[in-house]
């Protein structure tokens, strides 16, 4: 391959960054459901993608993950330019993606799902070749410990609650060990009760576990107390970005949310 065809493939601006979009767009027929997005997230970062309902944050993440193909613009992760990868490629190179449905075999125990998650990582092929199984097994037992869960492990998943099932998803992203895990509306159904420990959860494994965060979320409690950075789609439209402080006080978002554009 010639230096000028590997040049093209990297990212010729934010090498630092985790994940950079650069002009993202995405159209339906008629509708731009995303309209020339910029994001960056910093290795280490917690950031969350706010917007009222319709406003391009889930296609924004189809676009990011390869389950679309963006019409224009490019996609870096880890500086190097995915945006043309099929979603298989883009997830083995360390992109996580957590639904807001689970995808737990409900008939297998909680540690198997663990274990099968981690040979499906693409990172993790890696992993478990370089990691003997008892390592994996210790791993296991380290993250359900991670989220209080840690006396389930031979429970079969399905019998868990809703709550605890997106917790064990949780630890299962954790075992591809990815560079950066999106999150689709973390707090979704979760009891409100269980919204700090779920807080506490999230933090502990961005800073343990160095795990990069990227969420949407609909909470806005929940997002203002957990995000280093928020941006806010709206339209399509980038309109604000900033600490949750300065987004909470951005006229433009009070605008966006109360439909006053
Ligand atoms: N596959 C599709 N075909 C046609 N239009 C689509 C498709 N997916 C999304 N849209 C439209 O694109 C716009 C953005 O949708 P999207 O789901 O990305 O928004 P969102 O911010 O995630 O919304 P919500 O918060 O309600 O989940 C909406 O108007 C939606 O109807």
């Amino acid at each position: 391959m010639s230096k000028a065809t590997d040049a093209a493939e990297t990212d010729p601006q934010g090498e630092r960054a985790v994940l950079r979009t650069d002009g993202v767009t995405k159209r339906f027929g008629g509708l731009t459901a995303v309209d020339d997005v910029d994001v960056e997230v910093q290795n280490g970062e917690i950031v969350g993608l706010i917007g009222p309902n319709g406003a391009g944050k889930s296609t924004l993440f189809n676009c990011i993950t390869g389950t679309l193909n963006a019409d224009e613009g490019r996609v870096y992760l880890q500086g190097q330019d995915v945006t043309d990868w099929p979603e298989y490629k883009i997830a083995r190179a360390g992109l996580g993606r957590m639904f807001q449905e689970t995808r737990i075999f409900g008939d297998m125990t909680v540690r198997k799902n663990l274990l099968l998650a981690a040979q499906e990582g693409g990172a993790s092929v890696g992993n478990l070749l370089r990691r003997p199984d008892d390592s994996l097994l210790a791993r296991t037992e380290e993250l359900l410990d991670y989220v209080d869960l840690g006396g389930l492990a031979d429970t079969r998943a399905g019998r868990l609650s809703f709550g605890q099932q997106k917790l064990i998803e949780f630890a299962m992203e954790l075992m591809a060990e990815p560079d950066l895990l999106l999150m689709d509306e973390p707090a979704g159904g979760i009891n409100p009760a269980m919204l700090e420990n779920l807080i506490q959860y999230i933090r502990t494994a961005n800073e343990d576990e160095e795990a990069t965060i990227f969420l949407i979320e609909h909470n806005m409690d929940f997002v203002m107390e957990i995000a280093d950075r928020i941006y806010v789609l709206a339209h399509g439209e980038r309109i604000a970005e900033g600490t949750p402080e300065e987004i909470q006080n951005d006229q433009r978002v009070l605008d966006a949310y109360l439909g006053r554009e």
